[in-house]
């Protein structure tokens, strides 16, 4: 049967991957409830039709962040790949470039980000960062994302401790071992085959301003702020020196903002 639409994908998925990888895929944390709301929200979306204008030509290219794209649509970073398809992100990254879509490469990705690259050396593409408590771990992924052309950092903040993933748990889910974060392969394993209890959960705007932004040339995208705050996201209670944050889009989940 031809598969037209996501949930054609989706029940594919479900039929042909093993039932730990699926239940990873497909699970939240705990009662699910974020996941849940995630895809109501997107089910209440609306389109304003306007009539009686000429289509017959018509034209979705925009930039982000000055780089062109076929349409404000993007990849978001998603770990493991490979669970899915033996090429994993590679597979992904050439999807992306053959649609000029924005991939972003999650730092738990299967595939080396040089494999990424060197599989669709042409797509945009922007790296996912996590930081770890190995602050030079994480250094050496954000030269090695800059040295490989990627266009901005997305620095995924809402991550400080994992979240309760009961089906992981039920179905004892790792990574089968000839799957690893190639990322990260100098640590030792924990249950998901990268290196246990190692995300920062210290960090702050401060390690943002000081650390960060003094690490690197790319744009920073900070990924999962979910609340403005009184005073909104860049606002002077938050973060130090002042920075210019700018808020970029809304995201069902939260927020994206800029610094820079
Ligand atoms: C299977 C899976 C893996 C994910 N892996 C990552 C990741 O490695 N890094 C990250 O920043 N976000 C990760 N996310 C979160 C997504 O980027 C996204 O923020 C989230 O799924 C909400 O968007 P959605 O409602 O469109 O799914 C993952 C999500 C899923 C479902």
């Amino acid at each position: 049967m031809p598969l037209i639409c996501l949930s054609d994908f989706e029940a594919y998925a479900k039929d042909h991957l093993p039932k730990a990888t699926w239940e990873y895929y497909a699970a939240g944390a705990d009662d699910c409830c974020t996941r849940d709301d995630n895809l109501l929200a997107f089910k209440r979306i609306r389109l304003r039709p306007r009539m009686l204008r000429d289509v017959s030509v018509t034209d979705t290219r925009t930039t982000i962040l000055g780089t062109e794209v076929s349409c404000p649509i993007g990849i978001a970073p998603t770990a493991f790949h490979c669970l899915a398809w033996p090429d994993g992100e590679m597979s992904t990254a050439r999807a992306a470039e053959g649609l000029n879509l924005c991939y972003v490469a999650s730092t738990y990705s299967t595939c080396s980000v040089e494999e990424i690259v060197a599989a669709a050396p042409e797509g945009p593409r922007w790296f996912q960062l996590y930081v770890y408590r190995d602050r030079k771990l994480s250094e050496g992924l954000v030269h090695r994302a800059e040295a490989l052309g990627f266009k901005a950092l997305v620095l995924t903040v809402d991550v400080p401790y994992t979240g309760k993933r009961r089906s992981d748990i039920r179905n004892n889910f790792r990574l089968p071992p000839h799957l690893k974060v190639k990322k990260l392969n100098q640590c030792g394993p924990d249950n998901y085959g990268v290196p246990a209890n190692t995300l920062d959960p210290s960090i702050s705007w401060k390690d943002i301003v000081y650390w960060l932004q003094n690490l690197t040339r790319l744009p920073i995208i900070i990924k999962g702020i979910t609340d403005k705050g009184r005073r909104g996201v860049g606002g002077r209670a938050r973060c130090p020196r002042h920075h210019r944050i700018q808020s970029w889009g809304r995201q069902l989940d939260g927020e994206l903002a800029t610094v820079w």
